[in-house]
């Protein structure tokens, strides 16, 4: 069935476990999830950027993003299982719009790089819109170091958990992306992993509410290694280590953002099948080793989040 996030979220934070959302940018990425999801027996998030929606709407926000709403809910529909449907990193007011028009479960707004009382305004602005039409806000505070989409997030800012109990009562906002030290993509660390497990603690403390985690691929060596041995050149990639979520999820970290291993494990089956296949020119053949992948990391993530059996 298709659900509203909030629902699957207030659960997963009463309960302390996680739900990952996974982004998608066309339907072998959906099959895949939602398949896994339905031999976990769990509920899930779909989620999509501003720039998945550019991608399959080819330049018009609503066309992408009914593109996106229709064929999630028209798969969930059929599915016993519950499913939502998450705008991720909104920042440009007509995507979050449009998202909102073509019948997403929720829409995230990043303002996280403007300063806080702006970030405070735009995402009061949002939640007032949003919640007439039934739809939940995700919003952030502090930012990511790394690429996020189009802003680069110079250093890592983490957030201020006394701004974050502020900004949580005067927005309304359903979720919260705190940033604790995680950053988007393949390349997270120099070093080691630094997560500020504390301050996490702090922000569940002081605002009660389902937490998301950006930026948390663990980038499985097991799918580097074999795309590089099909040719890939991913060389020093690096995630957060799966005990580092773990304790994300036990201090309150409910939603659990994942795009990059599933386009590492894609792109291993892809390479895998087309070189070992070189007569193969059905693309309903040769993207399955991909999304079989893609099921294994997603089933894998279910299982290691509990999100397993609870839907
Ligand atoms: O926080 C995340 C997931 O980040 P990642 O999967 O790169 O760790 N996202 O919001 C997904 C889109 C960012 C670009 O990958
Ligand atoms: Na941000
Ligand atoms: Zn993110």
């Amino acid at each position: 069935m298709y659900v509203n996030t909030k629902e699957i979220l207030e659960d997963a934070s009463k309960k302390y476990y996680a739900v990952p959302a996974f982004n998608i940018n066309n339907l072998e990425f959906l099959m895949a999830i939602l398949q896994g999801a339905v031999e976990k027996k769990a509920p899930i998030i779909i989620e999509t950027s501003e720039g998945a929606i550019k991608y399959a709407g080819n330049g018009n926000p609503l066309r992408g993003a009914r593109f996106f709403a229709e064929t999630v809910k028209n798969y969930a529909e059929s599915l016993d299982i519950p499913v939502a449907l998450h705008l991720d990193h909104g920042k440009n007011l007509e995507y979050i719009a449009a998202a909102i028009k073509a019948g997403y479960s929720s829409v995230m707004i990043d303002a996280s790089h403007e300063e806080f009382e702006k970030n405070l305004e735009i995402t009061k602005e949002v939640v007032k819109w949003a919640h007439a039409a039934g739809v939940s806000v995700e919003a952030e505070l502090g930012q990511l170091a790394g690429i996020e989409d189009n802003v680069v997030a110079k250093e890592n800012v983490l957030v201020d958990p006394q701004q974050a109990k502020i900004f949580v009562e005067e927005t309304n906002v359903d979720f919260l992306a705190p940033a604790i030290g995680t950053s988007h993509g393949a390349f997270k660390f120099k070093g080691e992993a630094k997560l500020d497990f504390e301050r996490l603690k702090r922000v569940k403390e002081l605002t009660k509410i389902p937490l998301v985690l950006h930026g948390a691929s663990s980038v499985p060596t097991k799918f580097v290694e074999l795309a590089e041995k099909y040719g890939a050149n991913l060389g020093g990639a690096k995630g957060v280590p799966q005990e580092d979520i773990k304790k994300c999820v036990e201090l309150g970290i409910n939603k659990v953002n994942t795009d990059t291993d599933l386009r590492i494990a894609f792109l291993a089956g892809l390479r895998k099948h087309l070189s070992e296949n070189e007569k193969e020119f059905d693309p309903r053949k040769y993207f399955k080793e991909g999304m079989e992948f893609v099921k294994e990391v997603v089933m894998e993530r279910l299982e290691f989040l509990n999100t397993a059996g609870k839907a």
